[in-house]
């Protein structure tokens, strides 16, 4: 019901729209979103091309829905799977070898915050992707900014917090390349909704959206698109 709602409201496009969904629903999505501008992504990808992994979905088993996303590195798979950096950017490197563009989320937690190290958490969590990519590979990926403490709560980062985060993203990703850093679109992602997308989505350096409550009403997520055309 969720999908036909925002399929009707979609019905122009706004802008470039991904919808990430749990793996079992990805045969059903598949077919709802054929013939629409709208693509399909997962919310997480195995580390492994193939093999015996059982419960892991394989990059290849995303491919037979045509997902053209992979979120990887979501900080819940950080805190409560236990991923680390390596196994994050290894997930990355699966999805890039594929053809499947991955989602790459960092964030700081709210003491990493409080103690001043946003930017050296998020830059080691973003380097330890361009570590295992190629420069050539590196606009092959979107990054998505994502503080934990903002994730879920009704707190946001201000524009201007996010924006800061952002341009030190994008100088990371430029020091492995820096034609492709320019393109890269760098999301941001904590508590973005109808009320706050216009001025976030107004930062030189939020490219868009990474959108997980409001995602859940229709018109909310609707109203943050038609703000991303603005
Ligand atoms: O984690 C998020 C999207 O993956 C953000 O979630 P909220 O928009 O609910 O804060």
């Amino acid at each position: 019901a969720l999908l036909a709602e925002i399929k009707a409201g979609m019905a122009s496009a706004v802008c470039d729209v991904a919808l990430c969904v749990p793996a079992p629903y990805l045969a059903q999505c598949q077919a709802e979103l054929a013939g629409t501008a709208i693509a399909l992504g997962s919310q997480d990808v195995s580390a492994h091309a193939a093999g015996a992994y059982t419960g892991e979905v394989a990059v290849s088993m995303l491919q037979d829905f045509a997902c053209r996303y992979a979120i990887v590195g979501h900080s819940e798979r950080r805190a409560y799977h236990g991923e680390t950096d390596e196994a994050v950017a290894q997930k990355a490197l699966r999805a890039v070898q594929a053809g499947v563009t991955p989602i790459v989320c960092v964030g700081e937690t709210l003491s990493e915050r409080e103690a001043g190290q946003t930017d050296a958490v998020v830059g080691r969590q973003l380097q330890a992707v361009l570590d295992v990519l190629d420069a050539a590979q590196v606009d092959k990926m979107v990054v998505a900014y994502e503080p934990v403490w903002a994730i879920g709560t009704g707190k946001t980062a201000t524009p201007q917090m996010a924006q800061d985060v952002h341009l030190a993203l994008r100088a990371k990703l430029a020091g492995k390349n820096s034609a492709a850093a320019a393109e890269v679109k760098i999301l941001y992602g904590g508590s973005m909704k109808p009320d706050n997308a216009v001025e976030l989505l107004a930062m030189a350096d939020i490219d868009g959206g990474l959108i997980g409550g409001a995602a859940l009403k229709a018109a909310d997520f609707l109203a943050i698109a038609a703000a991303a055309r603005q």
